[in-house]
């Protein structure tokens, strides 16, 4: 480039103009460097500082402050920074404290609950009555009662009879309650939501209600939906008194179930079902008309039962030809659905361990002796111990035939 001008001392026009774009370019540079440090400063600030304390609000106290529950255990009554927006602070809502725990100075953003993440929330259940051995009469009972007021509930609308709202099952464990109340699901569209009652007061002690409000929420926005209950029992037991506050806490997590189902229209998109191993035990408000007045016995397979089962479970397996699961059904008295499962299960493995493609009678006869060498429930062992219940009959006035 040209520097000089024709006059000595002097710079040339377009070598000024070039400096002074430069000028401005660097000083551009130079402020933008400014603020990346300024950022990268503030990043280091965070990262140095003590962490915040994250914590759910539960109420909001008359003189403005607030009750929460803290992560780290406890709840505490707490003051709002000025440059937070009261009217964020709703139960339920999360916050950051300050690293004394004692101020909430930010609302986070909201997102869906962790315990409802865990929740199994299946969109589509694979599982239809055809993968259930036996139990013929109780397919047909929740046909009648879940199915079809969801899939035509003008039917019913126009009959003037109203489904059950909610379908207690009962009976000993591993005998098909869950599959049942999947199958229904899967037949009826549904999205099926399995909660286990005694994790809402023992996984996340202190937000039972809650989480039965969230678990309704969540049904009501992926609708239709299947709601399972299972091991009701941990929330619905009946009580001598209600001195602890563990006992209080079962207490106020029955009552919103109560509510969410008193407010709940029988014909509309959700739909309750309950199991129990201990209906026994349970708390007859809950068996009141129009919350679970609908009782569904599920006993253990008798002979034929048990041979269904024994087909739907070696249905994908190469069976030797000497295999006779009549003869396996009729020596498995007293076994389960699952107990059938783990019998398959164990041939299956032994096979393996022999390396053969095919299972044998001997596979399953050692099978059985295995797993049935493991069991003796009393209630397997002991049918009577369901049919003689008194309470057992509660629920036959909402039978209904269409
Ligand atoms: N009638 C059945 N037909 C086919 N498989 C069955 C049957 N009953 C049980 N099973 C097998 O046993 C497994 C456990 O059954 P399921 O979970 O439905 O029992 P449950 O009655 O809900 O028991 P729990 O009270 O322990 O929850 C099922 O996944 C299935 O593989």
């Amino acid at each position: 480039m040209q520097h000089r001008g024709s006059a000595d001392n002097e710079f040339s026009k377009d070598y000024i103009y070039y400096l002074e774009r430069r000028i401005r370019e660097l000083e551009a540079e130079r402020s933008e460097l400014r603020r990346e440090l300024r950022r990268y400063r503030m990043e280091v600030d965070k990262l140095l500082s003590p962490p915040l304390i994250e914590a759910m609000v539960l109420s909001v106290l008359p003189d403005g402050r607030v009750v929460v529950k803290s992560s780290t255990g406890p709840n505490l009554v707490v003051n709002v920074s000025s440059n937070v927006d009261p009217s964020k602070l709703v139960p339920g809502a999360y916050v950051a404290l300050n690293q004394r725990g004692s101020t909430i100075v930010e609302v986070l953003p909201e997102r869906e609950d962790p315990y409802i993440r865990a929740m199994e929330v299946t969109e589509r259940p694979k599982v239809t009555f055809d993968d259930i051995g036996g139990l013929e009469e109780q397919k047909r009972e929740l046909y009648e009662a879940v199915i079809l007021p969801l899939v035509k509930p003008e039917a019913f609308r126009e009959l003037g009879i109203e489904p059950p709202k909610g379908v207690l099952l009962y009976g000993p464990p591993g005998c098909g309650k869950t599959l049942l109340a999947k199958a229904v699901a899967s037949m009826s569209n549904a999205t099926f939501i399995r909660v286990v009652a005694s994790e809402f007061v023992h996984k996340y002690v202190g937000e039972g209600a809650r989480i039965v409000r969230e678990v309704f929420k969540l049904a009501r926005k992926k609708a239709p939906s299947i709601i399972f209950i299972d091991e009701i029992d941990a929330i619905a037991a009946k009580r001598i008194d209600i001195g602890t506050s563990g006992e209080r806490e079962i207490q106020r997590t029955l009552m919103q179930l109560l509510a969410e189902l008193d407010g709940f229209d029988p014909l509309g998109d959700v739909k309750v079902i309950a199991a129990t191993n201990r209906i026994d035990i349970l708390d007859p408000a809950l068996l009141r008309p129009g919350r679970f007045d609908r009782l569904i016995y599920v006993p253990p397979p008798d002979e034929r039962g048990r041979l269904e089962i024994f087909k739907i479970h070696t249905k994908r397996m190469k069976l030797a030809d000497d295999v006779d699961l009549g003869y396996l059904a009729r020596i498995t008295e007293g076994a389960t659905g699952a107990d059938i499962r783990a019998i398959v299960m164990e041939a299956g493995l032994a096979a393996l361990r022999n390396n053969r493609r095919y299972v044998t009678m001997e596979d399953f006869l050692s099978a059985v002796e295995k797993v049935m060498k493991k069991r003796r429930r009393p209630y397997v062992d002991n049918p009577e111990y369901f049919e003689s219940n008194p309470i057992a009959g509660v629920g036959e006035s909402a039978v209904m035939h269409i």
